[in-house]
């Protein structure tokens, strides 16, 4: 059964392969922008990709081998930058592609990074805190001499949260010698954390929602919204659309969907979801995550995994919005069904940006030890995101394009230039 489940998902993975697809539009991006050969030659990879072996003692006395990665895809900018995510489904060119994603999204919201990505094959949702503890800090010490408050930072991703950061940053801070809150960020506060970074994802997708919904001409106040994922990005981003007034008709997580037209009831969720984002499992009345994407609504986020909306259901999607809280949720071929039906579709590599900047705001923060508070922080990342959806737009509408090839000639020509100007190329 497991190798069954094995060989489809390899299946699925060869068919969807998302480092694949990300080359091809950073290829037609480069083009539209008139650059040569040699700067896609540059930028389809991660200049730099470690592949590391981390031995864990396990509670039942066994050592386990846990395959880990962290992939630099451009440091002409700056550091690079970037999540870490602990799943069962992590591969190498997974975790390449996040890291050229990492770089858009950097070059979009103009911070002063290129991307960089790191992910374990492991699954957290099965495994003790201390083995959790034990896997977190040896994933430090294998990577150690990449990494660095001036070399690369990661931050959480799917799987990861606040504390595993925190471990992350006590065993560097030794290795270190010193104590390094820079070295990464989504820290919780009393390490030198940042106001605003847990919910800093979900508040970047609400604001890329209110651009949206302005263009479409849609009212949030009644609007009808679909969540896939109710994990850190999803959960946050339900009570927000909860509280202005949105009706959330349907979630999900890694194990079904609930679905109630007349609206969920998001605080209740909300308090009984588990760390890992599980909530469904408490009920008998679940959908699944297919039927979900093909809710009748307003506004869908896919706020899960990659790969959910592709050419098999673009044409069932019935939301007249869609914004990727996830990253690499749509296929290509998906894109272009759902744009040519009209669908606004907001790419990842702009609507999940609110992350990464508010990860800016801590390192930044962490490097001039003093700290902003949340209506600070709140000011400023609205100021950068919507600036930066109206860039995209506007490319968009200007050169023809869809959102997503849009997004991609923005983000792309920061690390392009720096590398230029570099004499790299
Ligand atoms: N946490 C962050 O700051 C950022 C997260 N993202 C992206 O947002 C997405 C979600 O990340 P987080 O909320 O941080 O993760 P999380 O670990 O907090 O939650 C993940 C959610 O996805 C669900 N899920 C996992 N596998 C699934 C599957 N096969 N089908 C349906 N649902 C599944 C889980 O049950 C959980 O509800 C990811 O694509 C991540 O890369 C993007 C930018 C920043
Ligand atoms: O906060 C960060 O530095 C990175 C967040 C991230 O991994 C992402 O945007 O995919």
């Amino acid at each position: 059964m497991a190798a069954e489940k094995g060989a489809e998902q390899k299946a699925l993975e060869e068919k969807h392969d998302v480092l694949k697809s990300t080359q091809t539009v950073i290829h037609e991006a480069l083009e539209k922008l008139g650059y040569p050969e040699e700067v896609y030659e540059l930028l389809k990879e991660p200049m730099r990709m470690l592949t590391v072996k981390i031995p864990v003692r396990m509670d039942d006395g066994t050592t386990k081998i846990f395959t880990g990665y962290r992939a630099q895809h451009n440091d002409a900018v700056g550091p690079t930058k970037g999540g870490i995510r602990f799943h069962p489904n992590v591969t190498e060119n997974e975790v390449k592609a996040l890291s050229i994603w990492m770089t858009l999204k950097c070059g979009i919201v103009n911070l002063p990074y290129g991307g960089g990505k790191g992910g374990i094959i492991c699954d957290p949702r099965e495994m003790s805190f201390r083995e959790l503890e034990a896997l977190s800090r040896g994933y430090v010490r294998a990577i150690s001499q990449i990494v660095g408050p001036t070399k690369d930072i990661p931050a959480p991703d799917v799987f990861t949260n606040s504390q595993i950061m925190a471990w992350m940053m006590d065993e560097y801070s030794r290795i270190d010698e010193f104590n390094s809150p820079g070295f990464i960020t989504g820290k919780p506060l009393v390490l030198g954390g940042s106001h605003g970074r847990e919910s800093a994802t979900a508040k970047g997708v609400t604001i890329c929602i209110h651009e949206a919904a302005k263009r479409k001409g849609i009212n949030l106040k009644g609007a009808r919204v679909v969540v896939q994922g109710f994990g850190n990005a999803g959960s946050f981003l339900s009570k927000f659309m909860h509280d202005e007034g949105a009706k959330v008709i349907g979630i999900s997580d890694a194990y079904g969907a609930l679905y109630d037209p007349d609206g969920l009831d998001i605080d209740y969720l909300l308090d009984r979801r588990d760390s890992f984002g599980t909530v469904t499992k408490l009920f008998d009345n679940t959908i699944t995550n297919k039927e979900l994407l093909e809710l009748d609504c307003d506004i869908l986020v896919p706020a899960a995994i990659e790969n959910q909306i592709t050419e098999e259901n673009a044409h069932n999607i019935r939301a007249q919005i869609v914004v990727e809280a996830a990253n690499g949720p749509t296929t290509l071929e998906a894109t272009r069904i759902l744009t040519e039906r009209g669908i606004l579709l907001v790419p990842d590599v702009l609507a999940s940006s609110g992350g990464v900047t508010v990860s800016y705001f801590e390192w930044v923060q962490n490097n001039q030890g003093y700290y902003w508070s949340e209506e600070e922080i709140d000011e400023k990342l609205e100021k950068v995101l919507v600036h930066s959806f109206e860039n995209v737009y506007n490319t968009a509408q200007t050169r023809r394009v869809d959102m997503r090839l849009a997004a991609y000639m923005v983000g792309v020509r920061k690390a392009a230039e720096a590398s230029r100007f570099r004499g790299w190329i």
